[in-house]
């Protein structure tokens, strides 16, 4: 380091005077990208040639001093991937069909709508705020029942929570969207405000045990220990309800909602019991087919990677380069081939955006494996993410 650094204005002033030449430099680079992708179009070949990159990551990084050659190899991957974009693009608006994207007609008010639990179930109350006109509104005991309810034709939409504020994923719906071949086709973020409840006659000194489903007991779990209370699962909020209710025990309590405890005949002996006070959960309306409008605002996919260094990071630049934004990324582990994973991200926009189409366009020609789980208008106020 020189003891007398040039002063910064003058350095910068050469910055600028470089990044002037580099833009120019960069224009002819991308001149070519559209000559290859002429070529491309016309030839039906791929964008992607890992051969020739890695040939001039190679040849160039070994020209570039040993200080230096990480920075280079970093910055001339990033213009190769800017040309792919620039090819994915340019090749999508000449043959738009290059994006084979099957859309079904979004049904907005199906006929039969199918949750998980028991009437006054948090997915009940969503199902009845997401579908306030549906003819037939059944319930099944797990979330895969909702699922296989909806593939096999025997309800249009099908209602499971993805996402809540204090917990997080809820992991068992997102292997299930993967699991079957349902889209995403409606979000609803209600606030979620859990109460102990029990037996009319049960104090909060007297119950010993609280049932619930697991995420519901995970948003309370500093009330439940403070009051020593043990806990158990149940498959639902509304079912641990009915258990208690029938059980008669003011030992036991149920973590569910005010509705729940009014339906079931239980005294609410604590309100608002979360630990966060905000607590909200995010549910998905399931459907058969991938529907788009213009005015979604959001897009779930699902992606694997190859072991690769750096591929994660290379998958999430290309959203960025297209400028979409993430709004959520979470993974799960690939069943059978242990340290592997799938990857879970949300996006700002709708299919029907061209650039949206571009990016999704290159992700499922760069990765293996692209599922576009759907595209869908974030309806609630509460709904922030
Ligand atoms: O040479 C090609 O086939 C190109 O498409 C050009 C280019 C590049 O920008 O250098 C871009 C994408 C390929 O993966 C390899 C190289």
């Amino acid at each position: 380091m020189q003891n007398n650094p040039r002063p910064l204005d003058e350095t910068r002033a050469e910055i600028t005077a470089i990044d002037q030449q580099i833009q120019q430099l960069f224009l002819r680079r991308m001149a070519c990208a559209e000559q290859v992708a002429a070529y491309k179009l016309k030839t039906g070949d791929a964008i992607l040639k890992p051969d020739r990159e890695q040939y001039l990551l190679e040849t160039l990084g070994a020209q570039a001093p040993d200080g230096l050659r990480q920075e280079y190899v970093s910055m001339l991957k990033s213009v190769m991937r800017v040309s792919r974009k620039h090819q994915y693009e340019t090749i999508l608006s000449c043959e738009p069909a290059r994006l084979e994207l099957t859309l079904a007609p979004r049904c907005d008010q199906p006929a039969r709508v199918v949750y998980q639990g028991l009437p006054a179930s948090y997915q009940a109350q969503a199902a009845a705020a997401m579908f306030p006109d549906a003819k037939e509104v059944s319930h099944v005991p797990t979330f895969e029942d909702v699922f296989r309810a909806v593939s096999e034709g025997r309800a249009d939409a099908g209602v499971v929570p993805v996402e809540n504020s204090t917990v997080g994923t809820i992991h068992e719906a997102c292997d299930l969207l993967v699991q079957y071949d349902l889209h995403i086709s409606h979000s609803h973020v209600d606030h979620i405000y859990n109460c102990l409840c029990a037996c009319p006659g049960a104090t909060l000194q007297s119950v010993r045990t609280a049932y619930s489903i697991k995420p519901a007991l995970g948003q309370c779990q500093n009330f439940l220990k403070e009051h020593g209370l043990e806990q158990q699962e149940a498959a639902n909020t509304a079912v641990a309800a009915q258990m208690v209710a029938a059980s008669g025990d003011l030992t036991l309590a149920a973590v569910c909602s005010e509705q729940a405890a009014a339906l079931y005949g239980l005294t609410v002996l604590a309100h608002n019991i979360n630990d966060d006070k905000t607590n909200q959960t995010r549910f998905i309306a399931v459907s058969r087919g991938l529907s788009a409008r213009s005015d979604d605002n959001r897009i779930s996919l699902v992606f694997t990677l190859p072991h690769k260094n750096g591929s994660l990071a290379a998958a999430l630049s290309v959203c960025a380069d297209h400028e979409i934004n993430l709004t959520e990324i979470h993974s799960r582990p690939l069943p059978e081939t242990p340290w592997n994973y799938r990857f879970y991200i949300d996006l700002e926009g709708s299919l029907c955006d061209p650039a949206v189409r571009a990016m999704i366009y290159q992700l499922s020609e760069e990765l293996s494996t692209v599922r576009i789980l759907g595209s869908y208008r974030i309806s609630d106020s509460t709904e922030t993410r």
